[in-house]
């Protein structure tokens, strides 16, 4: 394992002599193996090493007792050690966030504060981590664009963030730290199967593990390939990119169709990437990749002029040669939306819908409801009519689908399908076209545990089947 260790950082330069390098320390087998792991061969590799500790106040005594174990340890080898009391709760609170989340935007905040061209901080992420969460981001539906896996190194503020034991297993990390007599922490939580990780690591690790053991390898040159190449065609396209343009501006990117189209599609993709990443700044949706599909099938058509909404009141427009990606003002896109409390009900002309959450299994949807798994659903929910460009991932079906396109399939009269309201979440995703289809975006599944139920109540007639 040691020599593994040390091959790794030097095959990846996760280290340059005369560094400080602050380990971060939750308590557990693999940041104290770490730890322990740098400290020995401090003078080897010609490093200076700290411990760093983040209290999340979140585990009661539990969490005080982390600490303070961790403490007691660098006292013992006279390791550094600094530790930073943060308010997870308040801080989810005030940005509307879970604690994980909040509790991690806080950790790396401060790491950012710490780190300069001198220093590194060291995690003990791990190969089988690595298994995980390359597993986990494919099938929640990751944008493929976005950077794949842990990386073993990755720029942090002023430094950097480094993570050596990418190639070794958590087993290799429990008989390391029996070898060396640590007796480490360990967190209740990392049990539970409400958390999504959890259950990949229960479930699915065990078996990839039999059908393979060196899986973590695997796993890791796959990580390290991709984002070579993904890095290599995201210059590409930043180069090409101004040769497309036709101006620019904070609000507003228009590009030539014809130029576009001259170029391959991994680069295409790349190119509505990069404009999207500009005009959203920090808060790029995630889910821009089903964006990304909608505007290329514009692009590439020789006759589609229209538009596209993008989320965050973003809309792209295709006029000919011109194509526009643009910031509109809310009014303009809207005549009607409003918030669904959850749990509410909201009333619109003779429509009527109802929220409400519930943890029982066996629920069969009915014709007028559609059931979708709370923690996959992005929160707010609004109620709005139809604008003439919305598309909709439809269950059951491949692409998307223009909602004007199922009114005409479902034979719903012209005079009602201005009022027919339309659910969509934060991201712009039509979830619900009530009676009509459902989305496949958050639906149920073999581990949700809370199920959000809506239901509609029509007052006067129903659609023709
Ligand atoms: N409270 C914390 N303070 C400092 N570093 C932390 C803290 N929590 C996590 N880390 C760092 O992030 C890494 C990954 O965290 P994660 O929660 O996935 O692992 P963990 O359950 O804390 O396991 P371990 O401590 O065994 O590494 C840890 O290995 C550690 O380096």
């Amino acid at each position: 394992m040691r020599s593994n260790v040390l091959k790794f950082i030097e095959k990846h330069k996760l280290l340059k002599e005369g560094q400080t390098i602050f380990v971060a320390v939750s308590g557990g087998p693999d940041s104290m193996a770490l730890l322990h792991f740098l400290w020995e061969h401090r003078t080897i590799l010609k490093i200076n090493v700290k411990a760093v500790h983040v209290h999340h106040h979140l585990r009661g005594d539990e969490a005080d007792q982390d600490a303070t174990y961790i403490e007691r340890y660098c006292l013992n080898y006279h390791i550094p050690y600094m530790k930073k009391d943060v308010d997870v709760r308040g801080y989810a609170k005030q940005r509307n966030i879970g604690t994980q989340l909040a509790a991690r935007e806080l950790r790396y905040q401060w790491f950012e504060e710490l780190v300069d061209e001198n220093s590194r901080i060291a995690t003990g992420h791990h190969g089988d981590d690595q298994v995980e969460t390359m597993i986990m981001m494919s099938v929640r539906g990751r944008n493929p664009l976005k950077a794949v896996g842990i990386p073993a190194f990755r720029k942090l503020g002023h430094g950097a963030i480094i993570r050596p034991f990418l190639g070794i297993t958590k087993q290799e990390i429990e008989h390391y730290c029996n070898d060396v007599s640590i007796v480490p922490r360990r967190d209740s939580s990392n049990s539970s199967r409400n958390y999504t990780r959890n259950r990949f690591r229960e479930d699915l690790l065990p078996f990839l593990k039999r059908e393979n053991p060196n899986v973590h390898l695997h796993m890791q040159r796959q990580q390290e390939w991709c984002s070579e190449d993904q890095q290599f065609l995201m210059e590409l396209a930043e180069e090409i990119l101004p040769t497309l343009m036709l101006s620019k501006n904070e609000q507003n990117v228009t590009i030539s169709q014809r130029a576009f189209t001259k170029i391959n599609m991994p680069l295409q993709r790349r190119v509505i990437h990069l404009i999207l990443n500009y005009l959203y700044g920090k808060n790029s949706p995630s889910t821009n990749f089903i964006h990304i599909e909608q505007v290329l099938h514009m692009m590439n058509r020789e006759h589609m002029n229209g538009e596209h909404y993008l989320p965050n009141s973003f809309l792209f427009r295709r006029d000919y040669d011109r194509c526009q990606f643009l910031k509109i003002e809310q009014e303009t896109l809207v005549q009607t939306s409003e918030e669904l409390a959850i749990p509410g009900s909201i009333a619109l002309g003779d429509w009527f819908i109802r929220a409400h959450v519930t943890e029982e299994q066996d629920l069969n949807e009915a014709d007028n409801q559609i059931i979708l798994d709370l923690e996959q659903v992005q929160l707010p929910l609004t109620i709005r009519q139809v604008l003439p460009h919305d598309r909709m991932l439809c269950r059951g079906m491949s692409g998307s689908k223009k909602i004007r396109r199922l009114f005409i399939d479902r034979k719903v009269a012209h005079n009602e399908r201005n009022d027919w309201p339309l659910v969509v979440d934060k991201m712009e995703n039509i979830l619900w076209v009530p009676l009509l289809h459902r989305s496949r975006v958050a639906n149920v599944n073999r581990n949700t545990l809370k199920r959000l139920v809506l239901t509609c109540r029509r007052q006067v007639v129903d659609v023709e089947d």
